[in-house]
């Protein structure tokens, strides 16, 4: 099972993450999509991800705004899978731009 990183970890790996913020208890991005259907479209394409990972981001969505928060469940805190889900939600939300 992956392992939760300490905080000087996820301040190391924030330190490559633009746009994220957090601690080991999660890390969190929001981002303004142009619509509402713009939004749920990348949901939608996370979603995708998400399940080819078998690693799911928190989402929530107000309007045109998305909240993406990245923890590892099973293991009670932010692990390298969260990292590698975090850019795949980056490349998802720069490409729908
Ligand atoms: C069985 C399956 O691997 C697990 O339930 C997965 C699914 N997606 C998950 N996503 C996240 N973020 N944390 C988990 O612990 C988790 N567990």
């Amino acid at each position: 099972m992956a392992e939760v990183l300490t905080a000087e970890a996820v301040r190391d790996e924030l330190g490559g993450l633009a746009g994220w913020s957090g601690d080991p208890a999660g890390i969190i991005r929001t981002v303004e999509l142009a619509s509402f259907p713009d939004a749920v479209a990348v949901v939608d394409r996370v979603a995708v991800t998400a399940e080819e990972l078998d690693h799911h981001p928190d989402i929530d969505i107000r309007w045109r705004t998305v909240t993406f928060r990245c923890v590892t469940h099973s293991a009670g805190g932010v692990t390298m899978r969260d990292m590698d889900l975090a850019r795949r939600i980056d490349e998802i939300v720069e490409g729908t731009r």
